[in-house]
């Protein structure tokens, strides 16, 4: 009783200790935000949902583009236009580059693989650069077969049960993720394909749950499973085995393959056979590998997921938006066999539907948080060293001096009078996130992007789901408020738009297969 006591006395006066030293320390002039309390500063003011909005409306009432705030000591800076953005990410790449680590996500939870969350040094760096070899703007073309293929099987799932259109869209983009990095040829509900679901369902749960104590006090890591207020290692346990599965088995069972003769080509054969055939068997370069491979699904997939359905929510809302694409294709296309890639010059429209929609609601509106890995200066003020650097995506993207009416679905400003895509109106690359950390699958996704959407606008007009009593289901513009943000559930039907629709989807899936 006696030790208790005295550890509670002596944990009593490190707490006073630490108040009394950050209450202290030197004050220095920080980019404006709310006022904080004191030691608290900004905790009960950091919004947990729909930050980006209230970031958005910070920076227009403190008359900066950087706003700041901060809780229990740790900074938070966010950059809310695209020029902030060009010179911090962009410009001072030695020092906002690097990520926050999470004790949860990495140490925990198997995340450690995800090179996205890991720090900015020279293990990042071979990541980064063997990933950009084989998803860069030359090496993407060699995946839009597989790209059309998967496009080509959504379209048939879509005519038969159109009521599942979410299900059907992220079977297609993991599908084809899965195909282009292990040579994998799923069918829905294939197993391999619920292991990688499940596994990146639980960084987005990670994610979108906010902050873990642990990650405030890391000490907490070591307490036993069994402990009462320890179901965050409970979850961890149960996580890691799904985790470490999703990055493991499908690597492990693509190198049997290779070595019994059978490998297909496909992301990971290129790495494999890229690298020096004494040393393909070093465990460190099977990390490296499947670090790679593996993190290109959780990556890729449902980002890929939630931009598709917002632009499937877009043409619900704006039917004329819908037709005006349609006559496009149906005018370079015709109605005798569905697009291509090599038909993407020729159709603006569907170019201009596709950048309106990353931009109107992009899928992680802040992006990324990023990491100030040294103390700097920004406009006068101050930004410390370990700071949490986010682009506000959706802040730029609503920029009204870029983007007039930017509340507005307005696929037309990407558009000159002549019809052509202007260059005067910028491509909303912020949605794929800021300076060396830029998303590096951008040029992939945005392929993927574009065929769905002209397919499904070429054989589909997207509308209103109606009732049982045959009444029309209202739709609304409504996302979810988290860090990945996507159209909360909402009803479509998928109305085959001429007679013969059915033959070209069957002829061409049957193709495909
Ligand atoms: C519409 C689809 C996509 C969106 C909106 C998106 C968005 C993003 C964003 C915002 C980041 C963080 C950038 C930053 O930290 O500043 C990111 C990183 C990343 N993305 Fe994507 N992404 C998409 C598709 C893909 C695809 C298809 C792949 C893979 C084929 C991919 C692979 C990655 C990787 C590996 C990183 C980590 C890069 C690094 O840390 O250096 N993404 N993405």
């Amino acid at each position: 009783m006696k030790t208790l006591t005295l550890l509670g006395y002596f944990l009593a006066g490190l707490a006073v200790k630490w108040a009394v030293a950050l209450w202290n320390r030197p004050r220095r002039r920080y980019p404006p935000g709310p006022k904080g309390l004191p030691i608290l500063g900004n905790i009960f003011n950091v919004p947990l949902e729909n930050s980006w909005l209230v970031f958005t409306d910070w920076a227009r009432q403190y008359g900066s583009d950087v706003i700041h705030v901060e809780a229990l000591g740790k900074h938070i800076c966010v950059v809310n236009s695209a020029k902030a953005a060009k010179e911090l990410f962009h410009g001072r790449p030695h020092i906002y580059n690097d990520k926050e680590q999470s004790v949860m996500l990495l140490e925990l939870t198997g995340w450690r693989r995800a090179w996205v969350m890991r720090p900015y040094d020279d293990y990042w760096r071979e990541h980064r650069r063997l990933f950009h070899q084989h998803f860069r703007p030359m090496a993407v073309p060699q995946y839009h077969p597989k790209q059309t293929k998967a496009v080509r099987r959504l379209l048939p799932l879509l005519l038969d049960t159109p009521g599942d259109f979410y299900r059907h869209i992220r079977y297609m983009s993991g599908s084809s993720i899965l195909d282009v990095v292990y040579a994998l040829d799923v069918r829905p509900g294939d197993p391999r394909l619920k292991l990688v679901e499940k596994a990146a369902d639980t960084s987005n749960h990670i994610v979108n749950a906010g902050v873990y104590l642990v990650d405030i006090i890391p000490i907490l890591k070591h307490i036993p499973t069994w402990f009462p207020g320890a179901q965050f290692k409970r979850d961890a346990a149960r996580y890691k085995k799904w985790v470490d599965a999703m990055y493991e088995t499908p690597y492990n069972q693509f190198k049997d393959a290779m070595r019994e003769g059978k490998a297909q080509p496909c992301f990971t054969a290129a790495l494999l056979s890229q690298a020096d055939a004494d040393t393909t068997n070093t465990p460190e370069l099977d990390e490296i590998f499947m670090s790679l491979t593996g993190t290109a699904y959780v990556a890729g997939s449902d980002t890929t997921v939630i931009a598709l359905t917002t632009f499937l929510l877009a043409m619900v809302l704006h039917p004329e938006e819908q037709a005006f694409v349609q006559e496009e294709l149906d005018r370079v296309v015709g109605r005798d066999r569905l697009p291509e890639m090599a038909d993407r010059e020729s159709l603006p429209r569907v170019t201009a539907v596709m950048q309106e929609a990353l931009r109107w609601h992009s899928p992680l509106p802040l992006a990324t948080p990023h990491r100030a890995m040294t103390d700097d200066e920004y406009n006068g003020y101050h930004i410390p060293a370990g700071s949490i650097v986010m682009g506000n995506s959706w802040a730029i993207l609503h920029d009204e001096e870029t983007y007039p009416d930017s509340y507005s679905f307005n696929p037309t400003r990407f558009l000159s009078a002549a019809g052509t895509l202007r260059d005067d109106v910028p491509f909303p690359g912020e949605v794929f996130g800021y300076g060396r950390r830029i998303c590096p699958g951008r040029y992939f996704a945005v392929d993927t992007l574009f065929l769905a959407i002209a397919h499904i606008l070429a054989v589909f007009t997207v509308e209103r789901a109606v009732d049982q009593d045959g009444d029309i289901i209202e739709v609304k513009e409504d996302f979810t408020p988290q860090f990945l943000s996507l159209p909360k559930p909402f009803k479509a039907h998928f109305k085959p738009r001429f007679p013969g629709v059915e033959g070209l989807i069957r002829a061409a899936a049957l193709e495909d297969s």
